[in-house]
């Protein structure tokens, strides 16, 4: 049987998404692994005056490319981008392009998705759901196709404890609710959302629950592979460890620990925190597709790619070594130094939200409008409470998910394939993995270099001076002001005082004695 590599051999591959996260790290991948492979047609949207072409360009110059770009710099010549808006009728393909698809393509990867948790329904109903089953239509037009692979979330069934490797009935008919909202104006839309979501904590989750289910419904004699990952995070080996270019899931809750903002999130310390490596995630996607071609199941089949029922790691472990990392290798310019907590009590959370967000927030932001700058602070701590509000359902619970599937894929693939596309996730040494995600944080999104360690040291002991300065100066204050007004209060000091002295001089005469 053919390998990986050699089935992907004079192949022409669709891929949707390809801008974002995961699509990036996945034609990376696809090209540096696999050589041969003939093209590479990535529908992208035009953006802020950037056709796709010039998107594909800037994409490319990344560092994510860096080594494929070292190992063959021809590599963007089998890339071809194709305009396209997932929103519109008929995903906004000119004729043309419609019929050099359905001619040539062999295997589709649908990564494309808003993955925001605020989306308006309607929105994520258009680009999750119904752009999902725009594409089915093409592929079914597509001639030559093998596999279409499309990439859910473990979270789309979020409404249940246990998770199977099934596509679960949804929570409504897709094209009922579909037509329904077609004639709803977008207030009404708003108001209904909490009622039309129910279980589910946001849009997201709740029209990736939908997808799937229109990938079943409309999947025809296609040949279907649904991915699930759980949380994505940065890349565990390839092209480099911790590579990571956003802001999303944990990524900016690290980044705000670590620049000191962050100092309490409501999470469960012993909930299994499921982070998936992107790589990981990739590289059984790209199995996945060449078991689809290659076995063509019957019907869809479902790998939910998680490491919580293998290799499992908690959210009290990640705070743990999150901040021993950020403490060895400080951010730049930090606000305070790194001293976070999880913790899953409500009064809790909320006492150290006063006392650790919000009186410094007052206080900095004070400090500005006294030197005549305009106030930030507070504005950032409501985006950010709201940012980890959002999160918390996650943070807070954990899931159990059967991963079956992922484990007789890997079965599946020779010795060879197995260390190319590594996706066994036994492997994972999370403190490792976890303080290569922090500083690929620092690397690659807040691009700091790591020559200028020191100098972040150094502002970090300039805090802690601060800090003690200020603790120091409070304390004499509180107790002034105490002193002032009870007797009880002058008597006790009094008698501290006195004692010190008595300790002092008797330290003293035994140190005389003695000489
Ligand atoms: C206490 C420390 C120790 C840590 C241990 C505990 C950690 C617990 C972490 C728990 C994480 C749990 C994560 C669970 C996620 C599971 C979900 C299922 C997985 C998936 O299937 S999909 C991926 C998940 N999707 C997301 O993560 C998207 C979530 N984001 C949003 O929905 C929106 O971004 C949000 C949060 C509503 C904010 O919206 P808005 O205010 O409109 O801001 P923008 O998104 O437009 O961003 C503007 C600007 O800010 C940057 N940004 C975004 N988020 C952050 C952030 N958290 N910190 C800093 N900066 C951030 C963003 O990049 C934009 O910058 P520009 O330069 O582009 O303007
Ligand atoms: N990140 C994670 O933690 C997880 C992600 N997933 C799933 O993985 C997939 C990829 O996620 P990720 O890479 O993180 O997401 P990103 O937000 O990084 O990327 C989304 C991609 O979709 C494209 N896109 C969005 N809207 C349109 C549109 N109207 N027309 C054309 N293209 C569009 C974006 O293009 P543009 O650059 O033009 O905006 C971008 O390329 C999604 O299906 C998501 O549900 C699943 C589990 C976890």
């Amino acid at each position: 049987m053919a390998s990986v590599s050699e089935f992907y051999a004079g192949k022409c591959v669709l891929i949707t998404g390809a801008t974002g996260f995961m699509g990036k790290v996945l034609v990376e991948k696809l090209l540096r692994s696999c050589p041969e492979v003939k093209a590479l047609y990535l529908l992208i949207r035009t953006k802020q005056g950037q056709s796709s072409q010039q998107r594909i360009h800037t994409m490319l110059q990344s560092k994510l490319f860096d080594r494929l770009r070292e190992e063959n710099p021809d590599f963007h010549k089998r890339i071809i981008p194709v305009s396209s808006e997932l929103t519109q009728p008929g995903l906004a393909l000119s004729d043309e392009d419609v019929q050099t698809l359905t001619q040539s393509v062999h295997i589709i990867f649908h990564c494309a998705a808003t993955i925001r948790f605020d989306e308006p329904l309607k929105h994520a109903l258009q680009l999750n759901v119904i752009a999902t089953q725009q594409l089915l239509c093409l592929a079914q037009q597509m001639q030559q196709l093998h596999a279409f692979i499309h990439i859910s979330t473990a979270y789309a069934n979020c409404n249940r404890r246990h998770i199977d490797e099934v596509i679960y009935p949804p929570p409504v008919e897709p094209g009922k609710l579909i037509h329904s909202l077609e004639w709803m104006d977008d207030a009404i839309v708003h108001d209904l959302t909490p009622r039309l979501i129910g279980d589910w904590p946001n849009t997201y989750t709740y029209t990736k629950a939908l997808a799937e289910c229109v990938v079943q419904q409309e999947s025809g004699k296609l040949n279907i592979g649904i991915i699930r990952p759980s949380i994505v995070g940065a890349s565990w080996q390839e092209p480099f460890p911790g590579w990571i270019d956003n802001f999303n899931g944990p990524s900016g809750v690290f980044i705000a620990a670590g620049k000191g903002i962050l100092r309490t999130m409501r999470a469960s310390n012993d909930a299994v925190a499921d982070l998936i490596p992107v790589d990981v995630v990739i590289n059984l996607t790209l199995a996945a597709g060449w078991y689809t071609a290659v076995h063509r199941p019957k019907s869809a089949m479902v790998y939910n790619c998680t490491t919580g029922g293998i290799n499992p790691f908690h959210w009290g472990e990640i705070e743990h070594h999150v901040m021993l990392t950020f403490k060895r290798n400080p951010l730049e310019q930090a606000f305070r130094r790194p001293n976070a907590n999880i913790t899953s009590n409500y009064l809790i959370y909320q006492y150290w939200i006063l006392v650790s967000h919000k009186f410094p927030a007052l206080l900095y932001d004070l400090f500005l409008r006294l030197s005549g700058q305009k106030p930030q602070m507070m504005r950032i701590f409501n985006r950010l409470h709201k940012a980890i509000g959002l999160l918390e359902y996650f943070s807070s619970q954990d899931w159990e998910w059967n991963s079956d599937n992922m484990n007789m894929l890997m079965n599946q693939l020779s010795t060879e394939d197995r260390k190319v596309f590594n996706f066994d996730v036994r492997q994972l040494n999370w403190p490792e993995y976890i303080e290569s995600y922090c500083i690929g944080t620092k690397k690659y999104v807040l691009n700091e270099d790591m020559a200028d360690i020191p100098a972040a040291r150094q502002h970090l002991r300039k805090l802690r001076n601060i800090r003690y300065t200020f603790n120091t100066v409070l304390l004499v204050f509180i107790w002034r002001v105490f002193i002032a007004r009870s007797q009880m209060a002058r008597n006790i000091w009094y008698f501290v005082v006195s004692l010190c002295f008595k300790f002092l001089s008797y330290f003293r005469a035994s140190s005389t004695l003695t000489k």
